[in-house]
């Protein structure tokens, strides 16, 4: 006679067709509830009205997501043509005209559904600062212009205005380490090295100061948690255009017909207007009286001569504080990695130096080798490059490199602390992302609460522990279990 298979009663059927239905349910449950949702973005626009040009740049992070695990990355740039902003000071309204292209470019990037909810910012730096001392009512005109036009865009207009250096430094050193994830871990972080054209900004965290000895070099943070004391200084007129007036400024004091410049390359020679030279408040009060209407700058490729004369533009002689870098400005000691970015980056770029393992001495040394070349080679070799930028990366190199280890004090063994940089992890080196990121409050300050699992982790223990709830209820169960009729052995 064939045996009766005791699980195959009615009962012990339906409990595990039950169990089975319910183990499936709750884990398509649990994977369907935390599933990500499909990604949706949020952006943000900045224009960085700068003093050599204007560029926006338009950042994106997933909807849900805001201030959490969410990271805000650059997905697209846009070079505004021609000069600055503070170039149209005589005809404002061109100011706001020259920012429709890149206008039109982000109507184009930007999902056209998400384009009201769009924050757009724009903020001038040193060309504006220079302006605004200069004649404040043309500043106010410029700045007016570019409100109207942008007003007329389709994004959320959240004003035009002018930073301070100190914002400068610290958003461009917030933006470095945000980047490179040094914020959210708490990790060392990055000091930031910004070159403009008009101004240079240096910002680091250093151990040994608490803000005290200088108030006004002093940034404090919380950000994810952790307390940042910030030493940040901006110097006005020590960007590398304004650097290049004060050389040359400095060189005409007696109101010469010509000039043999040491920072140029032999065989170089252009007519330059005396009135053009001193047109900026760096250099205008200087003006030699009696001077030609121009003179005839000659290149000479001198590098020692050339530091000596780009030396001559810092103030070492005044220090008010325990140590100062120049010009009076305190600053502490130097601490931690460097990203330098903006001209540092263009100008080392091309001069093949940006990897920062060569010696300093073994620096200098190529440098000098190629101020000295013939100004025709130099044209004969990069027929591509821009002529102005090309006649002045001789004084660029040799101002960068008197700027950090004159004026910052940075030595042969803390040059390697410096990584010449353009991008973080696909968006540019520079204050606009971090300029962003403190008026959208995308930085908390406290660290987010993060889920105590992964959502793969979430699932299997779900998984594990309805199955033993199963097979618990099933035990439970032993009582109303069918007995096995097992038959008496006969001996
Ligand atoms: N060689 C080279 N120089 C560049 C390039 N782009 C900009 N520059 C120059 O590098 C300097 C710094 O440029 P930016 O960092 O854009 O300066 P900016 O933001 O206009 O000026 P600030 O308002 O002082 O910050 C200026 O003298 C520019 O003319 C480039 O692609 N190559
Ligand atoms: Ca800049």
């Amino acid at each position: 006679m064939k045996e009766k298979n005791p699980w195959h009663t009615p009962v012990t059927i339906i409990i595990t067709v039950i169990g089975v239905i319910a183990i499936v349910a709750l884990v398509t449950v649990a994977v369907l509830q935390n599933r990500p949702l499909t990604q949706k973005y949020k952006y943000g626009i900045v224009l960085d009205a700068g003093s050599s040009h204007t560029a926006l740049y338009i950042y994106q992070w997933p909807a849900e997501k805001d201030n959490n695990t969410g990271r805000v990355e650059q997905t697209h740039s846009c070079k505004v043509k021609g000069p600055g902003i503070s170039s149209y000071a005589s005809e404002p309204w061109k100011a706001g005209e020259s920012l429709k292209d890149c206008i039109e470019d982000a109507k184009r990037r930007v999902p056209e559904k998400r384009h009201d909810e769009t924050p757009l910012y724009l903020g001038a730096t040193a060309g504006m600062r220079l302006l605004s001392i200069e004649d404040s009512s043309a500043s106010n005109k410029v700045f007016q212009a570019v409100e109207q036009s942008l007003q007329k865009s389709p994004f959320s207009f959240q004003g035009a205005r002018l930073l301070s250096g100190q914002e400068e430094g610290a958003f461009g050193w917030v933006t470095v380490n945000y980047l490179d994830d040094r914020l959210k871990q708490g990790l060392e972080t990055t000091g930031a090295l910004d070159l403009g054209g008009a101004s240079t900004q240096i910002s680091f965290v250093s151990n040994n100061y608490d803000g005290s000895e200088s108030p006004k070099n002093s940034v404090t943070f919380r950000l994810y948690g952790n307390d940042y004391n910030l030493y940040t200084n901006s110097f006005l007129c020590y960007g590398k255009d304004q650097a290049l007036r004060l050389t040359l400024a400095q060189q005409t004091q007696s109101g010469p017909r010509s000039i043999l410049d040491p920072c140029f390359h032999p065989g170089y020679n252009e007519t330059v207007t005396y009135s053009d030279l001193y047109d900026s408040p760096c250099v205008s009060d200087r003006k030699p009286q009696g001077a030609p209407v121009t003179f005839t700058h000659l290149g000479q490729g001198n590098s020692s001569q050339c530091q000596d004369v780009v030396k001559s533009i810092f103030n070492f002689t005044h220090c008010r504080y325990t140590q100062c870098s120049f010009n009076g400005v305190f600053q502490p000691l130097l601490q931690g990695p460097f990203g330098a970015f903006s001209a540092y980056y263009f100008v080392m770029n091309f001069l093949n130096l940006t990897d920062t393992s060569i010696p300093l001495e073994v620096v200098r040394k190529r440098l000098s080798i190629y101020c000295e070349t013939p100004w025709d080679q130099i044209k004969q070799r990069h027929p591509d490059v821009k002529l102005k930028y090309l006649a002045e990366y001789c004084f660029s190199g040799t101002y960068i490199l008197t700027l950090l280890t004159k004026g910052y004090n940075f030595t042969s063994e803390s040059y390697p602390n410096i990584k010449f940089i353009k991008k973080i992890k696909g968006s540019d080196a520079g204050w606009t992302l971090g300029y962003m990121l403190n008026l959208t409050n995308m930085i908390p300050a406290e660290a987010p609460d993060s889920p105590l699992l992964p959502h793969s982790g979430y699932v299997s223990i779900v998984t594990v522990i309805t199955v033993l709830l199963f097979v618990l209820l099933i035990f439970s169960l032993r009582p109303f279990w069918p007995r096995c009729s097992k038959q008496p052995q006969i001996i």
